[in-house]
């Protein structure tokens, strides 16, 4: 089977843009605007915001800061960045609270350069884990898991969406890649013990697995805050090689993505029309 990617796209120019977050939400959303301003003034058309961008990180800090997306102030903010950019905007995560249940989600929306909400993705894993004497850290204290799996058609192809932990599931970036996906991003917040361990090796798998682009961007780190991310926003190439990355201060990197570029490589590395489905097509039914 060939592959499904198509290559008589435009060419792309991605931003990641590591923000500085404060616990004050406007100076936040003020501070993503210049930022998505100065990535587009340098080209840019898909621009990405971290998870997290306009809030602390923290499950105390989710409800206090949720809003709905019909109205929020967040929102509105970035409809209008992207707008204002002309670029796709990818705005990272902000807290929704859903008012039919009133549950909160950590949640990404995503603009087209006319500032119209295009997607939602609401984080399918929810951030769990306990590692004893280094970090606990329960999402779902505060927090409700969303359930789908999210791709977006752009001018310059299908680009799916994950957050954070979520990174961690091969499944969900396989799915996209497989249904025309050339990149996976990941507005993500790992920390200093799990981001030395595995942000780039988790990127760079999910890449060289896919043959895709994977892109995660990070808030910058902030050791007066109570959660201090890894920062080190990353974009990988569908070889899985790092294009660009960087420190964990505020800051944004840029890639050109050109798919011809990845046709190539997928036809000298020919995983997608190799792939043995009879053996393993369900993973979900094997058992010990
Ligand atoms: N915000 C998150 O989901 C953090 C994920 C993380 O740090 C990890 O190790 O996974």
């Amino acid at each position: 089977m060939a592959s499904s990617f198509s290559t008589n796209v435009k060419p792309c120019k991605l931003a990641l843009i590591q923000l500085a977050v404060t616990a004050d939400k406007n100076a936040n959303l003020t501070n993503a605007r210049t930022h998505v301003l100065e990535a587009a003034s340098h080209g840019a058309n898909l621009i990405v915001l971290p998870e997290c961008f306009n809030s602390p990180y923290g499950t105390n800090f989710f409800p206090e800061y949720a809003e709905h997306l019909k109205d929020g102030p967040s929102v509105k903010a970035l409809s209008t960045m992207a707008k204002d950019a002309n670029a796709y905007l990818i705005g990272g995560s902000i807290p929704e609270r859903d008012p039919t249940d009133d549950k909160v989600y950590n949640t990404c929306t995503v603009y087209n350069p006319q500032g119209e909400l295009i997607a939602t993705h609401r984080k399918v894993h929810l951030f769990d884990i306990d590692v004893p004497g280094k970090i606990r850290f329960q999402e779902s204290e505060t927090l409700t898991a969303g359930n789908k799996l999210t791709h977006v058609d752009t001018e310059f192809g299908k680009v799916g969406v994950g957050i954070c932990y979520d990174i961690r599931f091969p499944e969900p970036a396989m799915i996209a890649a497989r249904q025309g996906c050339f990149i996976m991003v990941y507005p993500g917040a790992f920390n200093m013990t799990t981001g030395p361990l595995h942000w780039e090796l988790l990127q760079r798998a999910r890449a060289v697995d896919n043959q895709i682009y994977v892109a995660a961007c990070s808030p910058a780190r902030d050791l007066s805050a109570g959660y201090h991310a890894w920062g080190h926003s990353t974009v990988v190439g569908p070889a899985g090689n790092v294009i660009e990355t960087m420190d964990e201060k505020q800051g944004i990197i840029y890639a050109d993505l050109d798919l011809t570029k990845m046709t190539e490589f997928r036809q000298s590395i020919p995983l997608y029309n190799q792939r043995r489905f009879d053996l393993y097509a369900d993973v979900s039914k094997a058992t010990p």
